[in-house]
């Protein structure tokens, strides 16, 4: 943060009013007058500031509040305009005043691009830097391996120099016979060998010394790679090893020389010695190299320590190396005195060796003992010669070393000072990005400053403008105060209502919850007296729906109409299960003649005369048919049917299950119950045959010969009966049952398969009730026809082939003869077509007569048989609207049965028949 920042000035101890720190884009009109330093003045209020921001016209404001002079109005209309061209005016200056600030962030964003450029332009610079580095490191390496070339170019040398020792050795060892006979140039020819020797191995030390400079350089180097370094230590150690041997090998090639060169040896032996300790060292400090050539460029800065440590290290090493002249040159006056030592004793050799010549010559006639004295004499003296001459070479080559090793210290030194140079250099440049940085900062600060200084000007004279503007604004304020204390009187009025209206406003809520209250009571009170008229209603409404029924059947009674009663089974396993097994049937909740049939997606009404659901008991269906079936006590003809198709429930209707039974039986236990009540006056003979229609044939199911075809005749009376036809004799339930099984037997006995055979015949009960009045004689024949037809089915849905197709096609002619039958009645056609079937015909009586006829439709309850139920239920509709006319009683007075009877006898007719009204005791005729 810059030392210019507004926040830097509050740090130093001069605490920023709030005013100063603003920003430039505040609004004037939420400004506080007590802070900008004005008298304390009322604040205006919301309303008035709003009015103010909005532009609002004084004027206006005045020709509503009051009716004030004229020119009061205009004057603060100019007022009023004056302010808002000034709160334009702000308003542009701020717009420039931010176009400015904009500028300068712009600016500043440039700057910071500049900077951001400056960096990378740093970063390149580091990284040509770090090139550089690694270019110095490859050429350290070259210059490496030319001393690895070198030093193998050595070993060759070595290797030859080996090979002349061994030479040498040879001739040493084996020529000292001949060496006796040339004692001198021998001798002399071996110092020169071992100068050669000395030399060779001044070579080698120099080599050493440069190799061993070579390592501390690039151990200091932190650009060598650990592998290379790790390579070059183990080949200096191969080559001190060799270096060592070869001190060892020339050491015993020195054994015979003088004990001087012995000395040499032992001191490069220590100088090896430390050699091997340098190079420990540095194996030791390899690990640590490695690491610090692992670590990244920022250790460029240690790269620097490190320089200076080497420079130390070369101080160090040019110590030594000074130390080593010294001992160097002690060494060389060593040998000068002993040189002058031997020279004395060569002198005094010299002299003996003359003392010798004279004994010689003196002895010379003495034995030969002497002359081997004289020649051992010589050969010492040799000796002693070649030594002097040897340390001399010695001397000399140490000096060459000495040159060398200056020369190399003066190359290792200069290259330090060129590495030294570039690093100077590197640093030259550092400095200079560092201060172009400073630079750069400083222009920015100085940028950001000036910003600021521009911000904060900026904000004062907003801030100076908002104060004039609040002087005006108060200005206006006090004006407008004036105004309020003339409108006054006004205001109590108006705050008067206005506190009336808060109270009425107050008060509103309990005047809401009473009326709500109030109204919910009404309401309520309403929807009771509502539901109590819909009880009322929906009681009238069942009373009439009850009054209706009964005029209905009234109605029916006189109309003669076939009455229609439907009957829905309920859902068996037979019906399957999925959306085919889905009811389709509904029901209403308010008429109970009412049913709906859903077919695809739509709803079909159909109205019965009594409608019975799935939860209907046989009981409940009995007692409806009941007041029909006793009707035939009084002499009616009575015919109830059961219409619908296959497993429908029309047999469990008719003829019922073990346990619950159906219309038959309770029919007939009905009309032994009430015969046995009317037993006083009337006597009663219930009669009972069975029949069944099977592919329009007729048979008596009571008969001993079931399968005979019976026949339909006419009477002469124009009624209807069945010639031969068996006629039982019941008295009471046992008979009943009875005669039922000896029906249900004959029925098996007629087919092999009963249950399929059952279902494609129609079944008919017929039961005659005859009746004679004990006090009057009158007589009254009623006759219940009860028939359980086949199960209509659609052969294109069963697929019915052979004996069932043709069963099936019977029974479709039969049921659609009925329907026949039915339409022609209906429409009151001239002529009924009874006769196209057996099953029309034998209900001749039935449909077209003077007999009361109900037919129960039924109807499976499920989608898959919603198409044969509508048909069904189409049916039904059909045959409720046939009038057959009002039924009439079958009843004759005692007399004419009489005069009956005695036609009878007279006409000797047998007589047997079901449509006569004959006496049921009689046995049928075939029996
Ligand atoms: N109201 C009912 N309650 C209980 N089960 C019923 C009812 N109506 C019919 N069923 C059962 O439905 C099945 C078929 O009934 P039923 O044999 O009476 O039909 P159907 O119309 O006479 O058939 P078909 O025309 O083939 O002779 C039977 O198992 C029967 O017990």
């Amino acid at each position: 943060m810059s030392h210019n920042s507004p926040w830097a000035k509050q740090a130093s101890g001069t605490p920023l009013r709030r005013k100063d720190m603003s920003p430039v884009f505040k609004t004037p009109m939420t400004f506080s007058p007590r802070l900008a330093g004005e008298q304390a003045k009322p604040s205006p209020s919301k309303f008035e500031l709003w009015k103010e921001e909005l532009g609002l016209d004084e004027d206006e404001e005045e020709e509503e509040a009051s009716s004030g002079s004229e020119e009061e109005s205009d004057k603060e209309n100019d007022e009023g305009n004056c302010s808002i061209v000034e709160y334009q005016s702000l308003k542009k200056e701020l717009e420039e005043r931010n176009q400015q600030r904009d500028e300068l962030l712009f600016r500043i964003k440039t700057l910071s691009d500049k900077n951001k450029q400056y960096r990378t332009r740093l970063q390149k610079e580091e990284t040509n830097k770090k090139q550089q580095i690694k270019i110095m490191r490859k050429t350290h390496e070259s210059h490496l391996q030319d001393k690895m070339l070198l030093i193998s170019n050595l070993e060759d040398v070595i290797q030859e120099q080996e090979a002349k020792i061994m030479q040498l050795e040879a001739e040493l060892i084996g020529d000292t016979s001949q060496e006796s006979r040339r004692p001198i140039s021998s001798t002399v020819k071996l110092i020169e060998q071992l100068k050669q020797h000395q030399q060779e191995k001044a070579d080698f030390m120099g080599q050493l010394l440069n190799a061993q400079n070579e390592l501390a350089n690039f151990k200091d180097s932190p650009t060598a790679s650990g592998d290379t370094l790790k390579s070059i230590v183990s080949r200096l150690e191969a080559e001190n090893k060799e270096l060592q041997e070869e001190v060892v090998r020339l050491g015993s090639m020195q054994n015979t020389g003088t004990t001087d060169t012995e000395k040499q040896l032992q001191k490069l032996e220590i100088e090896t010695d430390q050699l091997q300790q340098e190079l420990r060292e540095a194996r030791n400090i390899k690990p640590q190299v490695i690491r610090e050539i692992q670590t990244d460029t920022a250790q460029i800065k240690r790269l620097e320590t490190k320089i200076d440590d080497q420079q130390k290290e070369i101080f160090r090493l040019e110590s030594e190396l000074k130390s080593r002249c010294t001992e160097l040159k002690q060494a060389e006056t060593r040998h000068y005195g002993k040189l002058q030592g031997v020279s004395e004793e060569k002198s005094k050799i010299e002299r003996e060796l003359r003392q010798l010549r004279v004994e010689l010559t003196t002895l010379q006639a003495k034995p030969p003992e002497v002359v081997t004295k004289i020649e051992r004499v010589e050969v010492e003296s040799k000796k002693d010669r070649i030594s002097l001459e040897k340390s001399i070479q010695d001397n000399t080559k140490l000096q060459g070393e000495l040159s060398e090793l200056q020369q190399l210290y003066k190359n290792s030194q200069a290259k330090l000072v060129h590495e030294q140079g570039e690093v100077k250099k590197l640093n030259t440049k550092l400095d200079d990005y560092g201060k172009e940085m400073q630079l750069v900062q400083q222009e920015m600060e100085a940028e950001i400053n000036r910003c600021q200084q521009e911000k904060q000007e900026a904000v004062l004279r907003a801030q100076r403008q908002a104060d004039q503007k609040m002087e005006t604004l108060n200005a206006n304020f006090t004006k407008m105060k004036v105004k309020l204390s003339l409108m006054t009187p006004t205001m109590k009025d108006l705050m008067k209502d206005y506190t009336q209206l808060k109270k009425q406003c107050e008060n509103m809520p309990n005047v809401i919850k009473t009326a709500v209250k109030q109204t919910t009571k009404e309401i309520s009170k309403s929807i009771s007296d509502i539901s109590e008229h819909n009880q009322e209603l929906v009681k009238k409404y069942k009373k009439e729906m009850a009054l209706r029924k009964k005029y209905h059947n009234e109605l029916v009674e006189l109309k003669g109409n076939i009455r229609v009663f439907c009957r829905v089974r309920p859902q068996i396993k037979e019906d399957g299960s999925g959306p085919p097994a889905t009811k389709a049937i509904g029901y209403d909740q308010d008429d109970d003649c009412v049913l709906y049939v859903a077919n695809k997606g739509r709803t079909q009404t159909f109205e019965v005369d009594s409608l019975f659901t799935e939860k209907s008991t046989q009981v409940q269906v009995f007692n409806e048919v009941q007041p029909l079936v006793v009707s035939c006590l009084d002499g009616y003809n009575v015919c109830i049917f059961a219409y619908g198709q296959t497993g429908s429930g029309k047999t469990y209707t008719m003829e019922g299950v073990y346990g619950d039974a159906g219309i038959n039986q309770r029919a007939l236990t009905e009309l032994f119950t009430i015969i046995e009540e009317r037993g006083v006056e009337w006597q009663y003979t219930i009669s009972v045959s069975v029949m069944e229609i099977y592919n329009e044939m007729l048979r008596d199911l009571l008969s001993s010969d079931p399968s005979y075809k019976m026949e339909i005749k006419r009477n002469q009376d124009g009624s209807l009966y069945v010639p031969g036809l068996t006629t039982v004799p019941v008295s009471c339930l046992d008979d009943v049952n009875e005669t039922f099984a000896l029906g249900k037997t004959n029925r098996a006995t007629a087919t092999t398969n009963m249950n399929e055979h059952s279902s494609r015949s129609h079944c008919l009960l017929c039961v005659t009730v005859t009746g004679v009045s004990k006090t009057t004689g009158k007589k009254s024949i009623g006759k219940l026809n009860l028939i359980d037809l086949a199960g209509s089915e659609r052969i294109s849905k069963s697929g019915a082939e052979g004996s069932r197709l043709k069963e099936a096609q019977s029974i479709n002619k039969s049921l659609s003869s009925l329907g026949d039958v039915i339409h022609a009645l209906r429409n009151k056609q001239g002529h009924i077509p009874y006769r196209n079937s057996k099953l029309t015909y034998l209900l001749q009586d039935s449909l077209g007569g003077d007999s009361k006829t109900l037919m129960i439709v039924q109807v499976a309850p499920v989608e898959k048989n919603v198409g044969e139920t509508i048909c069904s239920l189409n049916f039904g509709q059909r045959v409720r609207a046939v009038e057959l006319g009002q039924a009439s009683k079958k009843t004759e007075s005692a007399e004419v049965t009489e005069l009956k009877e005695r036609l009878a006898l007279y006409e000797d007719s047998p007589v047997s028949t079901l449509g006569k009204g004959s006496t049921p005791s009689k046995v049928a005729r075939r029996k």
